[in-house]
């Protein structure tokens, strides 16, 4: 059932259940470790269960998030994302997605949020354009709601980058060395339900630019593109996240671990999803580990970690496009397109 790319024709996405990598029974670990390299090989995604993220963070960020995105679109532009030179605030409907070959934007808005860094963080202070400081709206408990949860869902991601690094077989702590002081950012989205809308996509197809992504949708509408290259749809499990495998998993095992494509179709009901991208701190050059440099098999071009999601995110915000186009902005050396990990794009090159 596989293909040359290692990436089955799956039809479903498996369910994991965690909590045994807290527990010091070796076996269960093990047991755990060995169900996720085997996701993150033949299907790119997996649903986590067992956590321990404790309800109430998420039913409370949802409640602050669902009270600022219903607030007038002038007042949420106070907050512009392009006001920031850390890539933080607001992403008005339009902003992004205007370079997929489609053309067609990605219809939804969105607050960008990421380790919250103080203001005179000498990173930041150096001009670093994804280290710095949130920025909050102004609305109570806003800000503290949602740092709780990024607090506990990174926590669970440096334990998932630990169990990567085992089912890989490699030092444990091979990735988790370089997680110090990480650009992963928390997205806080939403898609509204307009019954009017035709053939608008909620977010187009693409693949994730870091290590991997903890979700929590509120309605279904992702898609997971199989090795067939049909899609497969990936609907909220109550209290479950999604887990995907990035970019910076694929370079790193040469393509062993697969970035899957995934996209959001247009919602048949009004939908918010907080991904939270789990990088490796900025400055981490990402090169193929030797065991995945087989013979024969090419390695791929190595990468630094910050300045691929840079990049990347320079190509996809209208914002920053601007200034890649009046020349105030320059993409780092040897950035790559949009569109180049995932299946998607071996298909391209099949
Ligand atoms: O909203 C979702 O379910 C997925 C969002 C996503 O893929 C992304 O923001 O990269
Ligand atoms: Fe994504």
């Amino acid at each position: 059932m596989t293909t040359q790319t290692g990436l089955g024709a799956f039809t479903s996405i498996p369910v994991i259940d965690i909590a045994a990598l807290w527990t010091d029974d070796g076996e269960s670990r093990k047991r755990v470790v060995d169900e996720i390299g085997d996701a993150a090989r033949n299907v790119g995604f997996f649903y986590v269960t067992g956590s321990g993220v404790d309800e109430e963070l998420f039913e409370s960020m949802l409640k602050q998030v669902k009270a600022f995105f219903a607030k007038p679109v002038e007042e949420k532009m106070r907050y512009y994302i392009g006001n920031s030179t850390c890539h933080r605030g607001y992403v008005p409907v339009g902003e992004e997605g205007l370079d997929k070959p489609d053309k067609k934007p990605d219809l939804k808005e969105a607050f960008d949020t990421a380790l919250d860094l103080p203001a005179d963080d000498p990173d930041h202070l150096a001009g670093n354009p994804m280290l710095g400081p949130n920025v909050w709206p102004d609305q109570d408990g806003f800000a503290e709601a949602v740092t709780a949860y990024y607090q506990a869902v990174l926590a669970v991601g440096q334990k998932l980058l630990w169990a990567f690094a085992v089912a890989l077989g490699e030092d444990p702590d091979v990735f988790t060395r370089h997680a110090t002081k990480t650009p992963s950012q928390l997205r806080l989205m939403h898609y509204q339900y307009d019954p009017d809308a035709h053939d608008v996509q909620g977010i187009g197809s693409h693949t994730d630019f870091e290590c991997f992504t903890l979700l929590r949708p509120t309605a279904p509408g992702l898609e997971v593109m199989n090795g067939a290259g049909e899609w497969i749809d990936a609907p909220p499990i109550p209290g479950a996240f999604v887990i995907n495998v990035g970019d910076m998993l694929e370079l790193w095992t040469n393509g062993e671990f697969v970035a899957t494509s995934h996209r959001v179709r247009k919602v048949s009901e009004e939908r918010y999803s907080f991904p939270l991208f789990f990088n490796v701190d900025y400055d981490t050059r990402v090169a193929p580990l030797p065991q995945f440099v087989r013979d024969g098999e090419p390695a791929r071009t190595p990468l630094v970690a910050g300045e691929h999601l840079f990049a990347q995110t320079a190509q996809a915000f209208t914002y920053l496009r601007k200034r890649l186009a009046s020349g105030e902005l320059t993409l780092p050396e040897g950035s790559v397109g949009l569109g180049t990990f995932g299946q998607e794009a071996r298909q391209k090159t099949a």
